[in-house]
Protein backbone atom coordinates (compact mmCIF):
# COMPACT_ATOMS: atom_id res chain seq x y z
CA UNK A 1 0.00 0.00 0.00
CA UNK A 2 1.29 3.35 -0.83
CA UNK A 3 2.30 5.26 2.02
CA UNK A 4 -0.20 8.11 3.96
CA UNK A 5 0.34 11.41 5.39
CA UNK A 6 0.65 10.11 9.29
CA UNK A 7 -0.99 13.18 10.90
CA UNK A 8 -3.68 13.43 8.77
CA UNK A 9 -4.55 16.37 10.91
CA UNK A 10 -1.42 18.74 10.64
CA UNK A 11 -1.55 21.94 8.57
CA UNK A 12 0.49 20.30 6.07
CA UNK A 13 2.24 16.35 6.18
CA UNK A 14 3.64 14.39 3.65
CA UNK A 15 4.85 11.07 3.30
CA UNK A 16 7.73 8.94 1.70
CA UNK A 17 7.40 12.00 -1.16
CA UNK A 18 9.72 11.21 -3.99
CA UNK A 19 10.36 13.05 -7.11
CA UNK A 20 12.67 11.88 -10.11
CA UNK A 21 14.06 13.63 -13.06
CA UNK A 22 13.52 11.26 -15.72
CA UNK A 23 16.36 8.76 -13.92
CA UNK A 24 17.75 11.32 -11.53
CA UNK A 25 16.20 11.23 -7.97
CA UNK A 26 15.86 15.06 -6.46
CA UNK A 27 14.02 13.91 -3.49
CA UNK A 28 14.36 10.89 -1.70
CA UNK A 29 11.74 9.91 0.89
CA UNK A 30 10.61 13.18 2.69
CA UNK A 31 8.19 13.08 5.68
CA UNK A 32 7.34 16.16 7.04
CA UNK A 33 4.14 16.92 9.53
CA UNK A 34 3.30 20.91 10.45
CA UNK A 35 1.36 21.77 12.71
CA UNK A 36 -1.08 24.67 12.24
CA UNK A 37 0.36 28.10 13.06
CA UNK A 38 3.63 26.61 12.79
CA UNK A 39 6.43 27.46 10.60
CA UNK A 40 8.95 25.41 9.16
CA UNK A 41 12.04 26.13 7.35
CA UNK A 42 13.70 24.11 4.73
CA UNK A 43 17.26 24.54 5.22
CA UNK A 44 20.22 23.51 3.27
CA UNK A 45 22.97 23.90 0.52
CA UNK A 46 22.35 24.52 -3.23
CA UNK A 47 20.85 21.84 -5.21
CA UNK A 48 19.50 20.06 -1.99
CA UNK A 49 15.88 20.19 -3.07
CA UNK A 50 14.26 22.62 -0.75
CA UNK A 51 13.02 24.60 -3.86
CA UNK A 52 11.27 21.21 -5.14
CA UNK A 53 9.66 20.33 -2.17
CA UNK A 54 8.24 23.45 -2.07
CA UNK A 55 7.19 23.04 -5.68
CA UNK A 56 5.29 19.53 -4.55
CA UNK A 57 3.55 21.52 -1.72
CA UNK A 58 2.02 24.01 -3.39
CA UNK A 59 1.10 21.93 -7.16
CA UNK A 60 3.35 23.23 -9.35
CA UNK A 61 5.08 19.52 -9.81
CA UNK A 62 3.73 16.36 -8.49
CA UNK A 63 5.18 13.45 -6.76
CA UNK A 64 6.73 10.32 -7.99
CA UNK A 65 6.15 8.88 -5.31
CA UNK A 66 4.40 9.61 -2.03
CA UNK A 67 1.44 11.89 -0.86
CA UNK A 68 1.27 15.10 0.54
CA UNK A 69 -2.37 16.56 2.27
CA UNK A 70 -2.85 20.40 3.38
CA UNK A 71 -5.50 20.53 5.94
CA UNK A 72 -6.44 17.05 6.73
CA UNK A 73 -7.45 17.12 2.77
CA UNK A 74 -4.86 14.37 0.60
CA UNK A 75 -3.87 17.49 -2.36
CA UNK A 76 -1.68 14.52 -4.27
CA UNK A 77 -1.27 11.07 -4.29
CA UNK A 78 1.42 9.43 -6.50
CA UNK A 79 -0.37 6.01 -6.05
CA UNK A 80 -4.05 7.09 -6.93
CA UNK A 81 -3.32 9.65 -9.38
CA UNK A 82 -5.09 12.73 -7.25
CA UNK A 83 -3.67 16.13 -7.45
CA UNK A 84 -5.02 19.21 -6.88
CA UNK A 85 -3.71 21.91 -8.80
CA UNK A 86 -1.97 25.01 -7.04
CA UNK A 87 -5.36 27.49 -7.30
CA UNK A 88 -7.40 24.77 -5.04
CA UNK A 89 -4.98 24.07 -2.82
CA UNK A 90 -6.03 27.27 -0.75
CA UNK A 91 -1.72 28.46 -0.79
CA UNK A 92 -0.28 32.02 -0.35
CA UNK A 93 3.59 32.09 -2.06
CA UNK A 94 5.99 34.70 -2.14
CA UNK A 95 9.11 33.98 -4.43
CA UNK A 96 12.71 35.20 -4.30
CA UNK A 97 11.96 37.97 -7.22
CA UNK A 98 8.50 39.38 -5.92
CA UNK A 99 6.68 38.52 -9.16
CA UNK A 100 4.71 41.41 -8.89
CA UNK A 101 3.30 42.64 -11.97
CA UNK A 102 4.64 45.55 -13.53
CA UNK A 103 1.72 47.14 -15.26
CA UNK A 104 -0.34 47.38 -12.31
CA UNK A 105 -0.62 49.18 -8.70
CA UNK A 106 0.27 48.03 -5.46
CA UNK A 107 -2.97 47.83 -4.52
CA UNK A 108 -4.09 46.22 -8.07
CA UNK A 109 -1.61 43.18 -7.20
CA UNK A 110 -2.42 42.91 -3.86
CA UNK A 111 -6.39 42.48 -4.43
CA UNK A 112 -5.60 40.13 -7.60
CA UNK A 113 -5.62 37.22 -5.15
CA UNK A 114 -9.44 38.38 -4.02
CA UNK A 115 -10.58 38.75 -7.68
CA UNK A 116 -9.40 35.73 -9.35
CA UNK A 117 -11.65 34.35 -5.93
CA UNK A 118 -14.58 36.40 -7.43
CA UNK A 119 -14.65 38.56 -4.01
CA UNK A 120 -16.85 42.08 -4.33
CA UNK A 121 -14.90 45.33 -5.15
CA UNK A 122 -15.18 47.24 -1.79
CA UNK A 123 -14.40 43.48 -0.07
CA UNK A 124 -11.80 43.57 -2.07
CA UNK A 125 -10.98 47.56 -1.55
CA UNK A 126 -10.64 47.21 2.18
CA UNK A 127 -9.15 43.74 2.38
CA UNK A 128 -6.17 44.77 0.04
CA UNK A 129 -5.74 48.31 2.18
CA UNK A 130 -5.42 46.01 5.84
CA UNK A 131 -3.48 43.28 4.36
CA UNK A 132 -1.24 46.23 2.80
CA UNK A 133 -1.43 48.32 6.41
CA UNK A 134 -0.21 45.40 8.07
CA UNK A 135 3.03 45.67 6.14
CA UNK A 136 3.33 49.31 6.55
CA UNK A 137 2.38 50.07 3.32
CA UNK A 138 -1.00 51.55 3.78
CA UNK A 139 0.17 54.40 2.00
CA UNK A 140 1.73 52.81 -1.21
CA UNK A 141 -1.50 51.45 -2.91
CA UNK A 142 -1.65 54.10 -5.58
CA UNK A 143 2.06 53.50 -6.88
CA UNK A 144 3.26 51.45 -9.42
CA UNK A 145 5.83 48.64 -7.51
CA UNK A 146 9.13 50.12 -9.80
CA UNK A 147 8.75 53.22 -7.14
CA UNK A 148 9.76 51.28 -4.54
CA UNK A 149 12.52 50.17 -2.89
CA UNK A 150 13.45 45.99 -2.96
CA UNK A 151 11.94 45.74 0.59
CA UNK A 152 8.88 47.53 0.23
CA UNK A 153 8.32 45.82 -3.18
CA UNK A 154 8.91 42.06 -1.05
CA UNK A 155 6.45 44.00 1.62
CA UNK A 156 3.96 43.94 -1.15
CA UNK A 157 4.18 40.86 -2.39
CA UNK A 158 3.74 39.41 1.00
CA UNK A 159 0.61 41.73 1.24
CA UNK A 160 -0.51 39.96 -1.73
CA UNK A 161 0.16 36.20 0.10
CA UNK A 162 -1.88 37.17 3.48
CA UNK A 163 -4.53 39.15 1.76
CA UNK A 164 -6.68 36.19 0.73
CA UNK A 165 -5.64 35.10 4.41
CA UNK A 166 -4.48 31.31 3.22
CA UNK A 167 -4.27 28.34 4.99
CA UNK A 168 -0.91 27.95 4.38
CA UNK A 169 2.23 30.44 2.95
CA UNK A 170 5.11 28.96 1.16
CA UNK A 171 8.19 31.34 0.77
CA UNK A 172 10.79 30.38 -1.37
CA UNK A 173 14.05 32.69 -0.42
CA UNK A 174 12.08 35.70 -0.07
CA UNK A 175 15.36 37.79 1.00
CA UNK A 176 17.42 36.56 -0.48
CA UNK A 177 17.44 39.52 -3.38
CA UNK A 178 18.22 42.49 -0.58
CA UNK A 179 21.55 43.72 0.61
CA UNK A 180 22.52 41.90 3.63
CA UNK A 181 20.63 44.63 6.45
CA UNK A 182 17.80 45.07 4.95
CA UNK A 183 17.67 41.09 5.04
CA UNK A 184 18.21 41.29 8.58
CA UNK A 185 15.53 43.94 9.46
CA UNK A 186 13.35 42.27 7.19
CA UNK A 187 13.54 39.04 9.20
CA UNK A 188 12.67 40.62 12.70
CA UNK A 189 9.57 42.00 10.53
CA UNK A 190 8.79 38.55 8.80
CA UNK A 191 8.88 36.73 12.27
CA UNK A 192 6.70 39.33 13.64
CA UNK A 193 4.02 39.46 10.92
CA UNK A 194 4.25 35.95 11.00
CA UNK A 195 3.49 35.11 14.52
CA UNK A 196 1.04 38.68 14.59
CA UNK A 197 -1.32 36.69 12.30
CA UNK A 198 -0.87 33.37 13.67
CA UNK A 199 0.13 31.87 9.93
CA UNK A 200 1.28 28.32 8.95
CA UNK A 201 4.37 29.13 6.55
CA UNK A 202 6.97 26.67 4.87
CA UNK A 203 10.29 29.00 4.43
CA UNK A 204 12.88 27.73 1.91
CA UNK A 205 16.39 29.26 2.80
CA UNK A 206 20.01 28.03 2.49
CA UNK A 207 20.25 31.24 5.21
CA UNK A 208 21.09 29.32 8.63
CA UNK A 209 20.54 32.36 10.19
CA UNK A 210 17.43 33.52 8.46
CA UNK A 211 16.35 29.74 9.18
CA UNK A 212 17.44 30.00 12.99
CA UNK A 213 15.29 33.11 13.96
CA UNK A 214 12.19 32.50 11.72
CA UNK A 215 11.21 28.71 12.35
CA UNK A 216 9.47 26.32 14.85
CA UNK A 217 10.96 23.75 13.19
CA UNK A 218 14.15 23.04 10.90
CA UNK A 219 14.19 20.57 8.40
CA UNK A 220 18.47 20.44 7.61
CA UNK A 221 18.67 19.06 4.46
CA UNK A 222 21.03 17.51 2.02
CA UNK A 223 21.15 15.92 -1.14
CA UNK A 224 17.84 14.81 -1.06
CA UNK A 225 16.91 13.98 2.46
CA UNK A 226 15.94 15.27 5.82
CA UNK A 227 19.02 15.03 7.51
CA UNK A 228 17.65 16.49 10.62
CA UNK A 229 13.86 18.14 11.49
CA UNK A 230 14.40 19.82 14.97
CA UNK A 231 13.47 22.94 16.69
CA UNK A 232 16.46 25.51 16.38
CA UNK A 233 17.40 24.97 19.83
CA UNK A 234 17.68 21.11 19.61
CA UNK A 235 19.28 21.46 16.66
CA UNK A 236 21.99 24.07 18.45
CA UNK A 237 22.25 21.80 21.11
CA UNK A 238 22.30 18.56 19.75
CA UNK A 239 23.09 18.64 15.95
CA UNK A 240 22.31 14.74 14.60
CA UNK A 241 25.66 14.68 12.55
CA UNK A 242 28.89 16.26 11.43
CA UNK A 243 27.06 17.87 8.54
CA UNK A 244 24.26 19.63 10.00
CA UNK A 245 26.92 21.13 12.70
CA UNK A 246 28.79 22.20 9.89
CA UNK A 247 26.06 23.45 7.63
CA UNK A 248 24.58 25.46 10.85
CA UNK A 249 28.47 26.49 11.03
CA UNK A 250 27.88 26.12 15.29
CA UNK A 251 31.93 25.42 15.19
CA UNK A 252 34.35 23.02 13.63
CA UNK A 253 34.59 19.49 13.08
CA UNK A 254 37.28 17.26 13.05
CA UNK A 255 38.13 13.80 13.46
CA UNK A 256 39.89 12.01 16.07
CA UNK A 257 41.64 8.80 16.42
CA UNK A 258 42.38 7.18 19.82
CA UNK A 259 46.06 5.83 20.76
CA UNK A 260 48.00 5.54 23.52
CA UNK A 261 45.33 6.80 26.02
CA UNK A 262 45.10 9.92 23.94
CA UNK A 263 42.97 11.89 21.12
CA UNK A 264 45.05 12.86 18.73
CA UNK A 265 43.97 14.77 15.16
CA UNK A 266 43.60 11.96 12.39
CA UNK A 267 46.73 11.44 10.37
CA UNK A 268 48.21 14.07 13.17
CA UNK A 269 51.04 13.55 16.10
CA UNK A 270 48.22 16.34 18.03
CA UNK A 271 46.58 15.58 21.01
CA UNK A 272 43.47 17.36 22.02
CA UNK A 273 42.41 15.17 24.59
CA UNK A 274 43.46 12.69 26.89
CA UNK A 275 40.69 9.62 27.15
CA UNK A 276 40.37 7.45 30.05
CA UNK A 277 38.94 4.71 28.35
CA UNK A 278 41.23 2.73 26.15
CA UNK A 279 39.29 2.05 22.77
CA UNK A 280 41.23 1.81 19.55
CA UNK A 281 38.97 3.90 16.96
CA UNK A 282 38.06 6.80 15.28
CA UNK A 283 35.41 9.46 15.75
CA UNK A 284 34.05 12.77 14.54
CA UNK A 285 33.71 15.70 16.95
CA UNK A 286 32.12 18.83 16.98
CA UNK A 287 34.41 21.32 18.96
CA UNK A 288 31.94 24.41 19.44
CA UNK A 289 33.09 28.05 18.96
CA UNK A 290 31.73 28.60 22.83
CA UNK A 291 34.15 25.96 23.75
CA UNK A 292 37.16 27.81 22.66
CA UNK A 293 38.56 30.28 24.59
CA UNK A 294 41.51 32.08 22.46
CA UNK A 295 44.80 34.37 24.02
CA UNK A 296 48.23 33.97 23.92
CA UNK A 297 50.36 30.64 22.78
CA UNK A 298 51.27 29.59 26.35
CA UNK A 299 52.01 26.12 27.99
CA UNK A 300 48.51 24.59 27.95
CA UNK A 301 47.27 25.86 24.95
CA UNK A 302 46.73 24.19 21.28
CA UNK A 303 48.45 26.94 18.72
CA UNK A 304 46.52 27.99 15.63
CA UNK A 305 47.21 30.38 12.73
CA UNK A 306 44.47 32.90 12.01
CA UNK A 307 43.26 32.53 8.70
CA UNK A 308 40.62 35.04 7.97
CA UNK A 309 38.48 36.77 10.64
CA UNK A 310 35.47 38.89 10.51
CA UNK A 311 33.40 41.20 12.33
CA UNK A 312 30.31 39.69 13.17
CA UNK A 313 28.77 42.13 15.95
CA UNK A 314 29.63 40.61 19.20
CA UNK A 315 33.27 40.44 18.38
CA UNK A 316 35.63 39.04 15.48
CA UNK A 317 34.85 35.38 14.28
CA UNK A 318 38.32 33.77 13.14
CA UNK A 319 38.95 31.04 11.45
CA UNK A 320 42.06 29.35 12.26
CA UNK A 321 44.28 26.50 11.14
CA UNK A 322 46.16 23.98 14.04
CA UNK A 323 49.78 23.85 14.13
CA UNK A 324 50.41 20.30 13.69
CA UNK A 325 46.76 19.64 12.30
CA UNK A 326 47.00 22.40 9.38
CA UNK A 327 43.27 20.58 7.84
CA UNK A 328 42.09 21.45 11.03
CA UNK A 329 39.88 24.26 10.69
CA UNK A 330 38.08 25.95 13.74
CA UNK A 331 36.10 29.15 14.69
CA UNK A 332 37.50 31.32 17.49
CA UNK A 333 35.35 34.45 18.70
CA UNK A 334 37.69 36.95 19.80
CA UNK A 335 36.86 40.38 21.08
CA UNK A 336 40.34 41.84 20.22
CA UNK A 337 40.90 42.03 16.43
CA UNK A 338 42.63 39.25 14.57
CA UNK A 339 44.80 39.28 11.60
CA UNK A 340 45.60 36.45 8.94
CA UNK A 341 48.44 34.66 9.83
CA UNK A 342 48.71 35.68 13.41
CA UNK A 343 49.68 33.18 15.91
CA UNK A 344 46.86 32.37 18.91
CA UNK A 345 46.65 29.39 21.82
CA UNK A 346 43.92 27.86 22.36
CA UNK A 347 41.89 26.55 25.26
CA UNK A 348 39.36 24.46 24.41
CA UNK A 349 36.90 23.08 26.89
CA UNK A 350 36.41 19.21 26.49
CA UNK A 351 33.04 18.88 28.56
CA UNK A 352 31.38 21.21 25.60
CA UNK A 353 32.71 18.87 22.77
CA UNK A 354 30.01 17.00 20.86
CA UNK A 355 30.75 13.42 19.61
CA UNK A 356 29.26 11.45 17.12
CA UNK A 357 29.02 8.18 17.22
CA UNK A 358 27.79 5.08 18.82
CA UNK A 359 29.42 6.05 22.40
CA UNK A 360 29.01 9.04 24.75
CA UNK A 361 32.75 9.89 25.86
CA UNK A 362 32.46 13.51 27.14
CA UNK A 363 32.03 13.25 30.32
CA UNK A 364 35.27 10.70 30.29
CA UNK A 365 37.83 13.08 28.88
CA UNK A 366 39.81 15.11 30.07
CA UNK A 367 41.79 18.48 28.62
CA UNK A 368 45.05 17.57 27.73
CA UNK A 369 47.87 20.12 29.26
CA UNK A 370 49.28 21.13 25.77
CA UNK A 371 52.69 22.50 25.14
N1 LIG B 1 13.35 20.75 -14.26
C1 LIG B 1 14.40 20.08 -13.80
N2 LIG B 1 14.95 19.08 -14.51
C2 LIG B 1 16.01 18.38 -14.06
N3 LIG B 1 16.60 18.60 -12.86
C3 LIG B 1 16.11 19.59 -12.10
C4 LIG B 1 14.99 20.38 -12.52
N4 LIG B 1 14.72 21.27 -11.54
C5 LIG B 1 15.62 21.06 -10.56
N5 LIG B 1 16.46 20.05 -10.90
C6 LIG B 1 17.58 19.53 -10.07
O1 LIG B 1 17.05 19.12 -8.84
C7 LIG B 1 17.96 19.38 -7.77
C8 LIG B 1 17.26 20.12 -6.66
O2 LIG B 1 16.89 21.41 -7.12
P1 LIG B 1 16.18 22.48 -6.17
O3 LIG B 1 15.94 23.71 -6.97
O4 LIG B 1 15.03 21.86 -5.48
O5 LIG B 1 17.34 22.73 -5.11
P2 LIG B 1 17.43 23.83 -3.99
O6 LIG B 1 17.84 23.13 -2.74
O7 LIG B 1 16.19 24.64 -3.92
O8 LIG B 1 18.63 24.70 -4.52
P3 LIG B 1 18.79 26.31 -4.64
O9 LIG B 1 19.03 26.80 -3.25
O10 LIG B 1 19.99 26.46 -5.51
O11 LIG B 1 17.55 26.83 -5.27
C9 LIG B 1 19.12 20.13 -8.39
O12 LIG B 1 20.19 19.22 -8.59
C10 LIG B 1 18.58 20.62 -9.71
O13 LIG B 1 19.61 20.69 -10.66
Amino acid sequence: MAPQPSETNAAVSTAGVELHYGATPVLKGIDISLSKGKTLALLGPSGCGKTTLLRLVAGLLAPTKGSIAIAGRTVADAASGAFSPPEKRNLGMVFQDYALWPHMTVGGNVSFPLEMRGVGKSERESRTMRALERVGLGAYADRRPSDLSGGQQQRVAIARAIVAEPQLILFDEPLSNLDRELRENMVGELAELIATLGLTAIYVTHDHSEALTLADDVAVMRGGLIEQLASPDELIEKPATPEVADFLRLGGVAELEYRDGHWFFKGSSLALLRGVDGVDCAVRVLIPTGSITAGEILPGTLAATVLRSQFRGDGHLATVSLVGAEKIELQVLSRAKLRPGEGIGLSIDASQIRWFGKQVYSSKEENLEHV
